[in-house]
C-alpha cells in the first residue's frame, strides 16, 4: 500500500517507521531538518524496540496521489498540510486522522469522502532528528469517520496489525474522537497550568473534581450533539490518568518548549460546538483562556 506520512513528526514517524519495517510503500513527509537526517542516515526507533529503516523522506507531498494519507500534524496545522496536500488526494485516496483533538476529519472530509478517524494511545517524542523514541506501546482504534466500516478500512487494520500497530475496528469512531478529546480537554489543560504530572490530578481531590466537572461540560456537549460514547469519558479519564501516571501531558510539555499547543482544538472546539447549540460551558473557557494566556506571546 502506498502511505504518505502528512506531518512525520513523532507519532506520525513511529506509524512511519512501523508500516515501511514491513514492507509498506511509505513516504514521509515532514520539517526539514528531521527530512534531511532521515535520507542520510535512516530513521531510527528506539525505546519500546529498536530497529532502523529507511523510508523516503520529503518536505512536501509528491504530486501522485499514494492510497492512504496518515494525518500526523498538530491539530492547529491541518488546515494548512491539507490544503498544501490537495494536488496528491486522488479520488481513491483515503485520509487517516490519528490526531487528538476535534474537527480534523471534517476538514479533511473538504477534500474527499474517504475520510477515517483513529485514536491511538501509542507515545512517541522525537530525540533528536532522525531518532524517535517509542515511549509507551498503546493500541490504535479507527473507523470510517464519523460512523461505519468500508472494505478498505478492513484492509487496512490487517496491514496496521502486521506492522505491530495493535490496532481495532470502530463502527463509531466519532463516539472515540469525543471520548478521547473530552479526556484530554481536562488532563491536558489542568496538567499544563498547574505544570504538573498526570498522578497528580488523579490523587489530589481538587484537581480530580474539576477534571470531572470538564468531562461533565464536555459529554453535556457531545450529547446534545447526538454522539454516542463507546466508553464512557468518565471511566476513560480514570483509565488514562492511571495507565499515565508519570506523564507531563503533551500540552504542557508544548508550553515548556514555547510550542504552539492544541488547546484551540480540544477545550476550543467543545467552546465553538457547545455554543453552535446554545450550551455555555464556563469550566472549558476558563481553562482555555488561561492556557491561551500562558501559550508564547507570538501566538496571540
Ligand atoms: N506524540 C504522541 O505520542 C501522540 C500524539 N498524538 C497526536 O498526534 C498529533 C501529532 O502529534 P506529535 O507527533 O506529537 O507532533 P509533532 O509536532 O512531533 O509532529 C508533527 C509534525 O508535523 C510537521 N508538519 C506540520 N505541518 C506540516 C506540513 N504542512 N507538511 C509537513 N509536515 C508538517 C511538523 O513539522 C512536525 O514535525 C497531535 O494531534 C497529537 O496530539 C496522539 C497520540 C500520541
Ligand atoms: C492521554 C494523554 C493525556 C497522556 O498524557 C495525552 O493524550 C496527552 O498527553 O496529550
Amino acid at each position: 500500500m502506498k502511505i504518505y506520512i502528512l506531518g512525520a513528526g513523532s507519532i506520525g514517524s513511529l506509524f512511519g517507521a512501523l508500516l515501511s519495517r514491513v514492507g509498506e510503500d511509505v513516504i514521509l513527509i515532514g520539517r526539514e531538518e528531521h527530512v534531511k537526517e532521515i535520507n542520510r542516515n535512516g530513521l531510527k526507533i528506539v525505546g519500546i524496540e529498536e530497529f532502523t529503516v529507511y523510508p523516503e523522506a520529503l518536505t512536501r507531498m509528491p504530486s501522485e496521489p499514494p492510497d492512504l494519507i496518515i494525518l500526523s500534524t498538530k491539530s492547529h496545522s491541518t488546515e494548512y498540510a491539507l490544503e498544501c496536500a490537495r494536488e496528491s488526494i486522488g479520488k481513491n485516496t483515503w485520509i487517516l486522522s490519528i490526531q487528538n483533538g476535534l474537527g480534523n476529519e471534517e476538514e479533511a472530509l473538504r477534500y474527499t469522502k474517504n475520510v477515517l478517524g483513529g485514536i491511538t494511545t501509542n507515545g512517541a517524542m522525537i530525540e533528536r532528528w532522525g531518532v524517535v523514541k517509542w515511549v509507551g506501546r498503546g493500541i490504535t482504534i479507527i473507523g470510517d469517520y464519523p460512523r461505519g466500516i468500508s472494505p478498505f478500512t478492513a484492509e487496512l487494520i490487517e496491514i496496521f496489525n502486521k506492522a505491530g500497530l495493535k490496532t481495532e475496528l470502530s463502527e463509531n469512531i466519532e463516539g472515540w474522537k469525543w471520548s478521547k478529546a473530552i479526556v484530554n480537554s481536562a488532563i491536558n489543560p489542568i496538567g499544563a497550568i498547574m505544570e504538573v504530572k498526570n498522578v497528580k490530578i488523579l490523587e489530589n481531590e481538587y484537581l480530580l473534581k474539576l477534571a470531572k466537572e470538564v468531562v461533565k461540560e464536555g459529554c453535556q456537549v457531545a450529547t446534545q450533539l447526538g454522539v454516542k460514547f463507546e466508553k464512557h469519558p468518565m471511566e476513560l479519564l480514570i483509565e488514562t490518568l492511571e495507565q499515565t501516571r508519570e506523564n507531563y501531558n503533551s500540552m504542557l510539555q508544548d508550553i515548556r518548549r514555547k510550542k504552539k499547543t492544541e488547546i484551540d482544538f480540544i477545550n476550543g472546539k467543545i467552546i465553538e460546538y457547545g455554543r453552535k447549540i446554545g450550551l455555555e460551558v464556563p469550566l472549558n473557557f476558563a481553562l482555555w483562556s488561561m492556557v491561551k494566556a500562558k501559550e508564547i506571546p507570538q501566538t496571540k
